[in-house]
């Protein structure tokens, strides 16, 4: 259950990520249970967790870091990139569809839902005209923020989730942090 008392709200040191980050992942985005939008009001994109070296080592809990997700080119939010930005990805990536956003992401077997299987699952920090089921997606982890837990009510999970998301914010906010959106892995490159 989860613990009472206040929760830090940054995460790491402002000179950037330290081992074991970045950890790495890229999979198409697969359809969950169905929850994340539907019960919750925040869409949990899906990567499959098998073949990546590192995921039984890792612990379970929240982590924090980019996404890049290359978009149908048809998608309503692929919106125009400036060109003088310095962390987008480069020209012929951005025409492909390749774009970057802060995410926050659960790794585990949300002991809300108890679930059987081990899940990987992305809230990207963007708002989707539509869903981007089947797109390939990259990310690079640079923090872990805290352990899963069960909850007396989707409600409280649900605050936790949006703290999550605030401490994200806050902790890719700071110019060290910044930089990660600049790994070439975030836009389908090995
Ligand atoms: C940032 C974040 C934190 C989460 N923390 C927890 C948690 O502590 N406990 C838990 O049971 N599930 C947690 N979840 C997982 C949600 O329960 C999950 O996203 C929801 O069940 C949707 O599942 P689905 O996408 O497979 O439908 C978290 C999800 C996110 C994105
Ligand atoms: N900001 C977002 N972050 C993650 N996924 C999003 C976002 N906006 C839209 N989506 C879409 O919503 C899907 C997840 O919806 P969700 O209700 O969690 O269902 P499920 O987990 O069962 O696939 C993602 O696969 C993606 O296509």
């Amino acid at each position: 259950m989860r613990p009472d008392g206040p929760r830090p709200t940054i995460i790491g040191p402002d000179s950037g990520p330290e081992a074991p980050f970045p950890l790495r992942m890229k999979g198409k985005v697969v359809s969950g249970f169905g929850r994340g939008s539907k019960e919750l009001g925040i869409p949990t994109a899906n990567i499959p967790v098998e073949g990546v070296s590192w995921i039984d080592e890792a612990e379970s809990g929240v982590y924090f870091g980019w996404a890049g997700i290359q978009l149908p080119t048809s998608h309503p939010s692929l919106s125009p990139v400036p060109p003088s930005s310095s962390t987008a990805p480069p020209e012929d990536k951005v025409a492909e569809g390749w774009r970057i956003y802060p995410m926050v992401m659960s790794i585990g077997y949300n002991p809300f839902y108890k679930n059987k299987v081990r899940s990987a699952e992305v809230h990207v920090l963007h708002k989707f005209e539509t869903d981007f089921y089947g797109s390939e997606m990259a990310i690079s982890i640079l923090g872990y923020i805290r352990p899963e837990y069960d909850y007396v009510s989707v409600e409280a999970l649900i605050e936790d989730i949006n703290t999550d998301i605030e401490v994200s914010k806050r902790s890719l906010e700071r110019e060290a942090w910044q930089k990660g959106r600049e790994d070439r892995y975030l836009w389908g490159e090995e």
